[in-house]
């Protein structure tokens, strides 16, 4: 098979979604890199393949919080053209929302803060600054939003109005524990995970399901913490190369005008893609060569 002969059902800016049967899922995640809402037809080599890993090695980790999606990464159902980028996943009834848990205030997050002293209904205490350590980690829901549009921060008495109290409970309290533990295993190996957004399903027994990638630097902030800092934004483990070139004169692209994506020189794309692996070997002490191509 090649992934033409699965139906494609989803795509996102780095990621397609194909249906394998009734079942099952493909879940592929491609070399495209996405920043300062840009999406970059450059690819960056193994990509795909760190993020797939990653979501592997968390999904392992946290398999006693609560169940997921993952059925296979080397099933034969998966096109050799994609092996190591892609998932074999349950199919779920998906729940829809972002399920965003926050360590740390940046973003969106310190925008509603300094707004209203709140995020997401959360109150928090005053004198809280950019990159602030949280008191203690808090559940910040979003919409999905579509595409070419940001998701927005919703309450949890919105939740709760969408999935009822008891499954809202249960969103909220996976998402914080899948972020503490994420967050403490990283801390232990030098990354700070920020923040981090969750997808969840729900299988035919009623059970919610972990889905989609998980704590990776896709769907989290990873910060060195050597150097960690509040009071100022904090670079990115794995985009500052690329979000300091595109920001600087030598890209030649300007946030007004936004003339599309420019190409990425390969000394970027390079250290871009070292980022990457390194985000990857640090984290599960493992050597990516050791995964599938
Ligand atoms: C947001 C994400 C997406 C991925 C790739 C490209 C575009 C969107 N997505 C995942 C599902 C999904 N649906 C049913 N069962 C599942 N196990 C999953 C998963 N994961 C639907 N959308």
């Amino acid at each position: 098979m090649t992934t033409l002969e699965y139906p494609k059902i989803a795509a996102g800016k780095v990621r397609e979604l194909y249906a394998v049967d009734d079942e099952h899922l493909l879940l592929v995640t491609s070399d495209r890199i996405s920043a300062c809402d840009v999406v970059f037809d450059t690819p960056i080599p193994d990509k795909g393949r760190v993020l797939t890993a990653m979501s592997v090695f968390w999904f392992s980790l946290l398999s006693d919080v609560l169940p997921n999606h993952l059925v296979s990464y080397e099933d034969e159902r998966i096109p050799a053209e994609v092996r190591g980028r892609a998932l074999l996943v349950r199919r779920l009834a998906m729940l829809p929302l972002e399920a965003v848990a926050r360590g740390y205030l940046t973003g969106t997050g310190l925008a509603d803060y300094r707004a209203c002293g709140r995020v997401c209904g959360v109150e928090l205490p005053p004198g809280l600054t950019e990159s602030s350590r949280l008191p203690e980690p808090i559940f910040t829901p979003a919409t999905k939003a579509d595409r070419g549009s940001h998701d927005e921060n919703i309450a949890f008495s919105d939740v709760v109005g969408q999935l009822g109290r008891e499954r809202a409970e249960e969103v909220r309290d996976a998402t914080l524990a899948v972020y503490r533990r994420g967050a403490e295993f990283a801390a232990e190996r030098g990354i700070l995970l920020a923040d981090t957004k969750l997808e969840f399903g729900i299988d035919r027994e009623g059970n919610l399901v972990l889905a989609d990638e998980v704590l990776t630097p896709d769907s989290s902030r990873y910060w060195p913490a050597g150097g960690y800092a509040p009071d100022s934004p904090q670079p990115s483990f794995d985009k500052q190369p690329l979000r300091d070139w595109l920001t600087s004169p030598a890209s030649g692209w300007h946030r007004r005008d936004r003339p599309g994506s420019p190409p990425l020189p390969e000394d970027i794309v390079a250290a871009t893609r070292a980022r990457y692996i390194e985000s990857y070997e640090r984290i599960t002490g493992r050597s990516l060569q050791d995964w599938p191509a």
